[in-house]
């Protein structure tokens, strides 16, 4: 059964998550796919067949978004690249998402190296 899997980056990571992603495409397209808006569309121009449905700005609120979609149980698994040295001034938000990731206990890689061993580990495989 398809996964939907919520891909989020700050601005110094979405070159990361951008390449995790081009370098994982073919094992994500059976997938559905949820963006913060600005990580999406960096996501979109470096792979433009992947389907990926967008929320609002984590500043504006998507990072919330996508934890009121984890507590509901619409996201399966998280790949969320934070900054670890810029200061965020939603940093309240980011916490609570990876609060609510921990609570809900799904799949979820903070770092490139993680997220590729959760594919290695099978993740995408369910497609
Ligand atoms: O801020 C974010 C995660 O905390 C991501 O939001 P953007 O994808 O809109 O930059």
């Amino acid at each position: 059964m398809p996964l939907t899997l919520a891909l989020v980056a700050h601005d110094r990571m979405k070159p990361a998550l951008a390449e995790w992603v081009a370098r994982h495409a073919a094992q994500l397209a059976p997938h559905a796919l949820v963006c913060t808006a600005t990580t999406g569309g960096v996501i979109r121009r470096h792979a433009p067949d992947l389907p990926i449905r967008l929320v609002k700005s984590g500043p504006l609120g998507g990072d919330q978004q996508i934890g009121g979609m984890i507590a509901e149980g619409e996201i399966h698994a998280l790949i969320f690249f934070p900054d670890p040295l810029a200061p965020q001034a939603h940093d309240v938000d980011v916490k609570a998402l990876l609060r609510i990731a921990l609570v809900y206990d799904i799949p979820a890689a903070f770092s490139p190296a993680t997220a590729d061993l959760l594919v290695a580990g099978g993740l995408l495989a369910r497609g």
